[in-house]
């Protein structure tokens, strides 16, 4: 079974590519939301995030306060950095876990930062979803309700495109002069190909 990454920055439409794959019957596992899965049901991750970024990181219900920790983390590097290394290996055994279960002939894990926390390199293809980045942000704006600034200062702390796109083998361009669908359909087919071979 091949494990495709896919990737792009910020308000580059991969959720979006990614639901087009899972209409097509490839499982996606979705690492933004197993990072949010982690920490909120992980005891050691939860007292590892409360004793970083304190009890306020924690609703009393117990789900995730994520605006006290992205005010913290994305104006931070450092703080990023001790973020990403809490969770980001108990996302890593989440994939691990969820693939064995898979009985297909590829998988897409998309992931925000598959190039940035190395995932890519456990990854047989990688694909990045480009847009240009004054799209991107608009895009982030009017889906989140966060500022300006806010999107440009998360956008900062991931690897700008074009650096991502010479590590990727393939691409989707989402930045409205060329159809979505029609792009996915014909890297599904490549894919399947390339699994049989
Ligand atoms: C800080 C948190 C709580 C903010 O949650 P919030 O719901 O506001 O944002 P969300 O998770 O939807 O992320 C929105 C976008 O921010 C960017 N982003 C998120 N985490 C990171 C990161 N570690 N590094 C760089 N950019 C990031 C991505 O483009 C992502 O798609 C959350 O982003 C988080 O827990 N991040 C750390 C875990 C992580 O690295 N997730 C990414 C995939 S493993
Ligand atoms: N081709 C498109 N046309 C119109 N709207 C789009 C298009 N692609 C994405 N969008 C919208 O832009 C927003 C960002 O897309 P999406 O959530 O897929 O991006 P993302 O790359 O997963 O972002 P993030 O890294 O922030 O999670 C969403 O509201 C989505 O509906």
């Amino acid at each position: 079974m091949l494990k495709i990454g896919l990737t792009g920055n910020i308000g580059s439409g991969k959720t979006t590519v990614s639901k087009i794959f899972a209409l097509l019957g490839v499982p996606v596992f979705y690492a933004d939301e197993s990072a949010k899965n982690v920490m909120t049901a992980d005891v050691v991750l939860i007292q590892a995030i409360t004793n970083t970024f304190g009890k306020e990181s924690y609703f009393d219900d117990g789900s995730l306060n994520r605006k006290h920790i992205a005010a913290q983390v994305f104006s931070d590097p450092e703080a990023l950095q001790r973020l990403n290394a809490i969770v980001h290996p108990a996302v890593f055994r989440d994939f691990d876990n969820w693939v064995t279960l898979q009985q297909v002939s590829y998988v897409i894990k998309e992931a925000a930062i598959l190039f940035e926390s190395g995932s890519y390199l456990h990854c047989d293809k990688s694909i990045i979803v480009t847009a240009p980045l004054d799209l991107r942000l608009q895009r982030t704006i009017a889906r989140d309700g966060i500022t300006l600034d806010e999107a440009k200062a998360r956008d900062s702390r991931q690897k700008p495109e074009n650096e991502k796109t010479k590590l990727a083998d393939f691409f989707i361009v989402n930045d409205d002069t060329q159809m979505v669908i029609p792009q996915v359909l014909a890297l599904h087919n490549r894919l399947l190909a390339l699994a049989s071979a």
